[in-house]
C-alpha cells in the first residue's frame, strides 16, 4: 500500500502522484461512497489516497482509502438537486490574481470571491497585478484599495509580471503549498505563473497523456506542481463557484469585518438592510466598514448575481 495526491480528474480516472513522484493512473475499487456527502465525483484533486498497485507495467493502481479532507470547494450541479461537484480538496491558500489595470476587475468581483473562499474556509490572498501600467492617481487608488483589504485581514500583494515586480515574493507565497489560482481572463494569471515556472508547459504537457484519453476534462480542475512540492490548481468552475447554496443569514458572517459585529445588532436575525439599531450600517456610517464593501453584501443578499 502506498499513499498520493490526487493530481488530476477526469471524472472514472485519476492520477496519482505518490511521495517520490511518480504518477500512477488510478481508478476506484468498487463503490466509493463519502459518508455524508451527496456529490457526484467521491474523489476530487487534492484529495490524499491510499492505493495498491494493480498492473506494474501499465502503471495503474487502484485506490482503496481516502484522508478525511482539510477542506473542500464544492459547486452545486444544476441538474441533480441537493448534489454538488468537488472541485477541489485540501487547499491551503486561494490567490485571486485581479488588474485595476486592465481589464479591470470590480470590487464586487473581488467581494464575492472572499465570502466563497470564506465559507469553505481558505485562507486567500489577494494579487493586484499590472502595477506598471497604473498612473499615479490610479496607483493611490491601489493603495487605497490594498489599504482596505489589508485592514480586513487580507494579505494582498502588487505585483508586475512583465516587469518582474515582486515576482519573488509571489513565488514564495506559493512555496510548498497547494494554491488555487483565480482571476478573470487577461489579468496576467498565465504570465506571473511562467515568471515562477517557465518550464511549467513542458510538465503539463508531459502528463496530460492519460487525461487526454477522458471525456470532459475541462469541467475538472487540474493541479501542476511548479516546483518541488509546490502546487497549483487552476480550475475552470471557479467563476460558477456561486452564493446559490448560502442563506441571506449567512452572508455577513463571511464579511470579517461584519463577522465581528453581529451580535452588536438590535435584531439577532438582522440582515443589515434597514432594521433599526443596525451596528453594520452604523459601521458603515463612521467608515469603520467601507461603502464599497456594504454594496456587495446589499447586492449578494438581494441576490443579485451579478459576477462581473
Ligand atoms: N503591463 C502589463 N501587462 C501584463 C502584465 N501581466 C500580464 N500582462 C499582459 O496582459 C495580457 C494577458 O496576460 P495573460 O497572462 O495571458 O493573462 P491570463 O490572466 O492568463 O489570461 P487567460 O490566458 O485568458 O486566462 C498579455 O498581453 C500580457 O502580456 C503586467 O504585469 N503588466
Ligand atoms: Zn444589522
Amino acid at each position: 500500500m502506498q499513499t498520493g495526491l490526487i493530481i488530476r480528474s477526469t471524472g472514472s480516472w485519476y492520477e496519482v502522484r505518490n511521495t517520490d513522484g511518480h504518477i500512477y493512473r488510478a481508478r476506484l475499487k468498487g463503490k466509493f461512497k463519502i459518508q455524508g456527502l451527496k456529490v457526484t465525483n467521491p474523489i476530487a484533486v487534492g484529495d490524499r489516497v491510499q492505493f495498491d498497485l494493480e498492473d506494474e507495467l501499465e502503471n495503474t493502481v487502484v485506490i482503496t482509502d481516502i484522508e478525511p479532507r482539510d477542506n473542500y470547494i464544492i459547486r452545486k450541479s444544476v441538474h441533480k438537486t441537493g448534489h454538488g461537484h468537488i472541485l477541489a480538496a485540501n487547499l491551503d491558500q486561494a490567490v485571486l490574481i485581479v488588474t485595476l489595470a486592465f481589464p479591470r476587475t470590480s470590487l464586487g468581483f473581488i467581494d464575492r470571491f472572499l465570502v466563497t473562499s470564506e465559507s469553505f474556509r481558505i485562507p486567500t490572498t489577494l494579487v493586484f497585478n499590472k502595477a506598471d501600467i497604473l498612473k499615479d492617481e490610479a496607483l493611490d487608488y491601489q493603495r487605497e484599495i490594498i489599504d482596505l483589504y489589508e485592514s480586513i485581514g487580507y494579505r494582498c500583494l502588487e505585483t508586475s509580471a512583465t516587469e518582474g515586480e515582486n515576482v519573488e515574493v509571489f513565488r514564495n507565497l506559493l512555496d510548498h503549498k497547494i494554491s488555487l489560482l483565480a482571476g478573470h481572463s487577461g489579468v496576467g494569471k498565465s504570465s506571473l505563473v511562467n515568471a515562477v515556472a517557465p518550464d511549467l508547459h513542458l510538465r503539463t504537457s508531459e502528463v496530460s497523456t492519460f487525461a487526454n484519453k477522458g471525456v470532459h476534462t475541462t469541467t475538472f480542475a487540474e493541479m501542476f506542481e511548479i516546483s518541488p512540492d509546490t502546487f497549483i490548481i487552476d480550475t475552470p468552475g471557479i467563476k460558477e463557484l456561486g452564493l446559490a447554496d448560502m442563506a441571506k443569514e449567512e452572508i455577513s458572517h463571511y464579511f470579517p469585518e461584519m463577522r465581528d459585529r453581529l451580535n452588536q445588532c438590535r435584531f439577532h436575525n438582522c440582515l443589515h438592510i434597514n432594521e433599526p439599531g443596525c451596528a453594520i450600517k452604523e459601521a458603515v456610517g463612521t467608515e469603520e466598514i467601507a461603502e464599497s464593501r456594504y454594496w456587495s453584501y446589499l447586492g449578494m443578499v438581494s441576490g443579485d448575481d451579478n459576477r462581473r
